[in-house]
C-alpha cells in the first residue's frame, strides 16, 4: 500500500505561528522547540554527509529564530569528525529571544556572511530566513544567496534549507527577490503551501517534515482547510468494487463526443472513465461522427447525440448520473448549449466535469456560467489550465511584490465565484472548493505534459464521480491518479497510456488480497 510521507494538513505561515503560540502556552518552551526542530536539521545534514563522505559545514545564520535553528544545528553537528564554521548576517548584539540564546551557546567563532568563503566547504545549512521573510531580499543577504546558489551549481555540492529555502514565501512559493536553491528543506510540524506551489517546491529539494513537540491537537483551534493531495487525504473514500455490486452500482458516465474530425479527446476520456471505475461509460456522439467512434471502441458504449437535443435525451435516463464534456466540442455557441443541456435541472443528482471547450466558450460570458452552475442538479467540477483559467476568472496580473496572491487563493476565489469545485491544473495543481476547502498535489511528472493529457483527466474523474464519490476528493484523487499514473510509465508517455497505466494504480491503493 502506497504511504504518504507527510501529514495531511497544510498551514499559512500565520498558522504555523499560531501552533507555536498555542504550545508555548501549554508549557513548552521556544527553546524546546528550537533544540528539537535544530535536531531534525542535524540529522539530515548528517545523512548528507554520510552519503558524500564530507566532514566540513557552513552554515548561514539569519537575524531571527531560524537562524537561531541554525546556531543549535552548528552546535549539535560539530563533532571531531566534522567541522563546522558559522557565519551570520547580523550581529550577535542584534539578535533576540531564542536567537540570541541559540546564538550564545555556539562557542565557536562567527564569521561575517560578506567575506564567508565557500571554498571546501561540503555541506551548507541555509539558516537565513524562514516563516519571518516579510519583503524581497535585496542588498547583501541578496549577494549571498546569489553567491551560495552558484556555488552549488559549479561544486555539486548540497544544501540543506531550514523550514523554507530563503526568499521562498512560505505560504505562496513565491520567490521575494532571490531564492536558495535547495537539495533538501527541513520544516517542522506541518507542510506549508509554499513547500508544494510552484516555483517554491522546485526550491525546497527533497522535503522532510519533522516532528518538533507540536501536538496534533492544536489543529482543532486552527482548523486548517488546505491539504497535501496525496492518499492519505482520500483513501478511505476511494470507492472501491464490492463483491455483491454491479456495474450499475458503480455509476455511468456520459462524454460527448465532438465531430467526425475532432473525436480523438472524447474517447480519451471515456477510456479513462472506464479505467478509473465507473460501471458503464457511454460517449454521446453526433451521428456524422458515429462510424468513426464506433470503429475505435470495445468497452465503451457509443450512442448517437447530435447537439444539445441530442444530449438532453440521452441524459433523460437517469442512470447516467457523470457527463464531462468539453475535450474536441469546439468553442462557440454549439457547446454552450451543451453545457446549458448537461446543467440543466433535473430529479436525479448528476454531477458534471467542464473541461477545455466548455470553458472557453464561456471566456465572455463567465456570469452565465455560474448561473448554470448553481442551478445545476449536481456537482460541478471545472478543470481549466493556466490559459483557460485567466480566460474564465480574468487575467489577474502577477500581484505586486508585496502581496503575491498564490495559485491556492486564486483557485479558491474561482471556485468561491463560480460555485463549482475548480481544478487548476499545472505541476502544482490546486483543487478548490466554494466552501474554501482546497489540496495541494504532491504528486508530479514531466511527462503529462503531452497532447490529450488533459481529455483524460476529465474521464477519471468523471468515473469518480460516477461511482458516487464526493467531488473535491473525486477531482483530487483523478489528478493524483493521473500523475502517478504518468510517473509510473515514464519516459515515451503518450496520454493513452495513463488510462493503461490506470490499473497499477489501483494495485498501488488497493490492500493486497489476503
Ligand atoms: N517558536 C518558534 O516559533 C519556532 C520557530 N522556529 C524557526 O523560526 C523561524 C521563524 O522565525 P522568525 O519569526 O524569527 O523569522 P525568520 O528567522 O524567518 O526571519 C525574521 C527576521 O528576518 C528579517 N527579515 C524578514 N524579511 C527580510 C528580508 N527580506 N530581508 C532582510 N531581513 C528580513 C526580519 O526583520 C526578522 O529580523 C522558522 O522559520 C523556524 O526556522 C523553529 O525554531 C521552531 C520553533
Ligand atoms: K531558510
Amino acid at each position: 500500500m502506497i504511504q504518504t510521507p507527510y501529514p495531511v494538513e497544510i498551514l499559512t505561515a500565520a498558522q504555523m505561528a499560531r501552533a507555536d503560540s498555542l504550545t508555548i502556552a501549554e508549557g513548552v518552551s521556544g527553546m524546546s522547540l528550537m533544540e528539537k526542530a535544530a535536531d531534525a536539521v542535524a540529522r539530515a545534514a548528517n545523512q548528507f554527509l554520510q552519503k558524500s563522505s564530507g566532514r566540513r559545514v557552513l552554515v548561514l545564520c539569519g537575524p531571527g529564530n531560524n537562524g537561531g535553528d541554525g546556531y543549535v544545528a552548528a552546535r549539535l553537528l560539530r563533532s571531531p569528525r566534522i567541522k563546522v564554521r558559522v557565519a551570520s548576517l547580523t550581529p550577535r548584539d542584534e539578535l533576540h529571544g531564542d536567537a540570541l540564546a541559540a546564538a550564545s551557546a555556539w562557542d565557536g567563532p562567527v564569521e561575517p556572511t560578506e567575506t564567508a568563503s565557500f571554498q571546501g566547504v561540503d555541506l551548507v545549512i541555509d539558516a537565513l530566513f524562514g516563516a519571518g521573510l516579510s519583503r524581497d531580499i535585496q542588498g547583501p543577504a541578496a549577494e549571498l544567496i546569489q553567491r551560495l546558489n552558484k556555488w552549488r551549481r559549479e561544486s555539486g555540492q548540497n544544501v540543506i534549507a531550514v523550514d523554507t529555502p530563503s526568499g521562498v514565501d512560505g505560504s505562496t512559493g513565491a520567490v521575494r527577490g532571490v531564492a536558495v536553491e535547495a537539495d533538501a528543506t527541513v520544516t517542522f510540524f506541518r507542510l506549508k503551501s509554499g513547500h508544494l506551489l510552484l516555483p517554491g517546491r522546485v526550491h525546497c529539494g527533497q522535503i522532510v517534515c519533522a516532528h518538533i513537540g507540536i501536538r496534533s491537537r492544536v489543529l482543532k483551534d486552527i482548523a486548517p482547510n488546505t491539504f497535501v493531495n496525496a492518499p492519505g487525504y482520500w483513501l478511505d473514500s476511494l470507492p472501491l468494487p464490492r463483491i455483491e455490486g454491479h456495474k450499475y452500482v458503480r455509476g455511468h458516465a456520459a462524454v460527448m463526443s465532438g465531430g467526425p474530425s475532432h473525436t480523438g479527446a472524447a474517447r480519451l476520456a471515456a477510456q479513462a472513465a472506464l479505467r478509473a471505475g465507473a460501471g458503464l461509460v457511454t460517449l454521446a456522439s453526433p451521428s456524422a461522427a458515429m462510424a468513426i467512434n464506433a470503429g475505435a471502441l470495445t468497452s465503451v458504449m457509443i450512442r448517437e447525440a447530435d447537439g444539445a437535443a441530442g444530449l438532453t435525451a440521452l441524459l433523460a435516463d437517469p442512470r447516467l448520473n457523470a457527463v464531462a464534456l468539453g475535450p474536441g466540442l469546439g468553442v462557440g455557441p454549439a457547446t454552450r448549449a451543451q453545457v446549458e443541456a448537461a446543467l440543466a435541472p433535473a430529479t436525479n443528482k448528476r454531477s458534471c466535469v467542464l473541461d477545455a471547450d466548455a470553458l472557453t466558450s464561456f471566456q465572455h460570458d463567465p456570469q452565465s456560467l455560474w448561473g448554470l452552475i448553481g442551478a445545476a442538479p449536481g456537482p460541478v467540477v471545472l478543470t481549466p489550465h493556466a490559459g483557460e483559467f485567466a480566460r474564465l476568472f480574468g487575467a489577474k496580473e502577477e500581484p505586486p511584490a508585496e502581496a503575491p496572491v498564490s495559485k491556492l487563493e486564486r483557485a479558491r476565489a474561482a471556485a468561491r465565484e463560480s460555485g463549482a469545485i475548480v481544478l487548476y491544473k499545472g505541476p502544482d495543481t490546486v483543487v478548490a472548493a466554494p466552501d474554501g476547502r482546497a489540496t495541494i498535489l504532491i504528486e508530479a511528472s514531466p511527462w503529462l505534459a503531452t497532447a490529450g493529457s488533459g481529455d483524460t483527466l476529465t474521464g477519471i474523474i468523471a468515473g469518480l464521480l460516477a461511482q458516487g464519490m464526493e467531488p473535491l476528493t473525486a477531482a483530487s484523487c483523478g489528478a493524483w491518479m493521473h500523475a502517478r499514473a504518468a510517473a509510473i510509465f515514464g519516459p515515451g508517455l503518450i496520454a493513452d497510456d495513463i488510462a493503461a497505466t490506470l490499473p497499477q494504480v489501483w494495485r498501488e491503493l488497493t490492500p493486497a488480497p489476503t
